[in-house]
Parts: structure tokens; sequence; C-alpha cells
């Protein structure tokens, strides 16, 4: 089974290149960060279990759907933030659990500095946000966490990802998908992605000049 999931769609197109853009203000950034999270959401949780849910139209009873399992949304800080809002709004039920990673600006390695899942009583399923995947370490060492924690299914979400961190994850973790709205050319030598967006969290935050 293919782990990676490309979306190839011409929305997702548009609204990255207002992402890419370095013109895009702050608010028209997050804007477009959480209109690719949706059109994400609808690749990644094809798959979630349903159960019935016997409900009376104003015409007749009828079986509908609800959501079998817990859910939880799992952002990388700080930018996998911009991201959490939609997938809420697409599943008002999830829990929220939030893991704090930066990059060592002179390593590129992943530093933890936030974690509170509790010890016992994972979710079922876990959605790792963070619009970012370039070296992919950050997005291993939170799979890691959701491992370490029982999760049974995880899934990765990222809008933009690079070729090296995309094979440093899968090779990682050959069972999670992956779902980008695009892979990108490759990595700089700061382990930028390029062409990219320059640095998502600073984007969405307005810290571009601190
Ligand atoms: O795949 P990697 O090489 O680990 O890089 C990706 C990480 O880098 C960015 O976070 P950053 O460290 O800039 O933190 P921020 O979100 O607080 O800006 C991004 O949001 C990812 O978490
Ligand atoms: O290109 C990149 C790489 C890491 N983090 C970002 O925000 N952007
Ligand atoms: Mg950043």
């Amino acid at each position: 089974m293919n782990k990676l999931v490309v979306l190839n769609h011409p929305l997702v197109d548009c609204h990255l290149t207002v992402l890419r853009n370095r013109n895009t203000s702050p608010a028209e950034f997050r804007q477009s960060v959480r209109r690719l999270s949706m059109l994400l959401a609808h690749s990644a949780t094809a798959e979630l279990s349903t159960t019935d849910l016997p409900i009376e139209t104003p015409l007749q009873p009828m079986t509908g759907k609800k959501l079998l399992n817990r859910i939880g949304l799992v952002p990388i800080l700080r930018a996998g933030i911009g991201m959490v809002e939609p997938m809420l709004d697409l599943i008002p039920t999830s829990e929220v659990w939030h893991l704090g990673l930066y990059r060592d600006e002179a390593t590129a390695k992943p530093v933890s500095y936030y974690s509170k899942l509790p010890e016992s009583s994972p979710v079922d399923v876990a959605f790792v946000l963070d619009p970012m995947l370039a070296t992919g370490g950050s997005a291993s060492m939170a799979c890691q966490a959701l491992i370490d924690w029982g999760v049974p299914s995880i899934k990765m979400l990222s809008i933009i990802a690079a070729p090296e961190g995309i094979a440093k994850f899968q090779n990682d973790f050959p069972q999670i998908e992956v779902h980008s709205c695009v892979v990108d050319e490759r990595l700089n030598d700061d382990s930028y992605i390029v062409p990219g967006l320059g640095d998502a969290g600073d984007r969405i935050f307005n810290t571009l000049h601190s």
C-alpha cells in the first residue's frame, strides 16, 4: 500500500500559491492554511469508522452515522496550531493534544519543549498536524511520542513536504500514512524546503522580524 498521499487538485495549487507568495499577509496566510487543512482533512479522514445513528428527519425516521472512535488532533507547536481550527470544524468531538517542538537552528534537529500526554488512555486515531515536513525530524519525534503513548492509528498531515523528509519518515514509520498537499523539490543548505514558503510558524504568527 502506498503510504504517501499527495493531493493533486487545482484548488490546492491555487491556495498553495497564496502561501508561497512572499507578499501574502499573515491574515491571508492563515486563511490559506485553514483552507488547505480542510482539503487535507478530507483526504486523511476517508477511512474513519462510523456507527449507525437513528434519527428522524422532518419526513421520516432514518439511520444516520456518527464517528465511532476517539480522535486526537496533535498539532506540533507552533505552526501546527494553524491547522487545528479547520480540523475541529470538521471533527468537533476531537481531543487536541499539543506537542511543542522546535528545530535547533544549528543542527536542524528537533528539540522537545512541551508534552503533556497522560500515561494512559490514548486516543484511537491521531492526526499529527504540521504544515512543514522538511528533514522529517519533528514529524518522527511527534509520531514516536504517540506510539509510546499507545496510539494504534496515526496519520501525518503536512502542507509542504520535502523528498528528504518523506524518505526519512517512511523509513522510520513505514506503517504511517502521510498526507501532503505537495512534495517540493528539495531542502536547501539550511534545511529549509525550496521553493517552499519560508518559516511557516513565523508567517502564521507574524513574527518574521523577531
Ligand atoms: O522536518 P523538520 O526538519 O523537523 O522541520 C519541520 C519543523 O520546522 C518547523 O517548526 P519550527 O522549528 O520552525 O518551529 P515553529 O513552528 O515554532 O516556528 C515546522 O513547523 C516543523 O515543525
Ligand atoms: O522550510 C521550512 C522548513 C522548516 N520549517 C519551516 O517552517 N519551513
Ligand atoms: Mg518556525
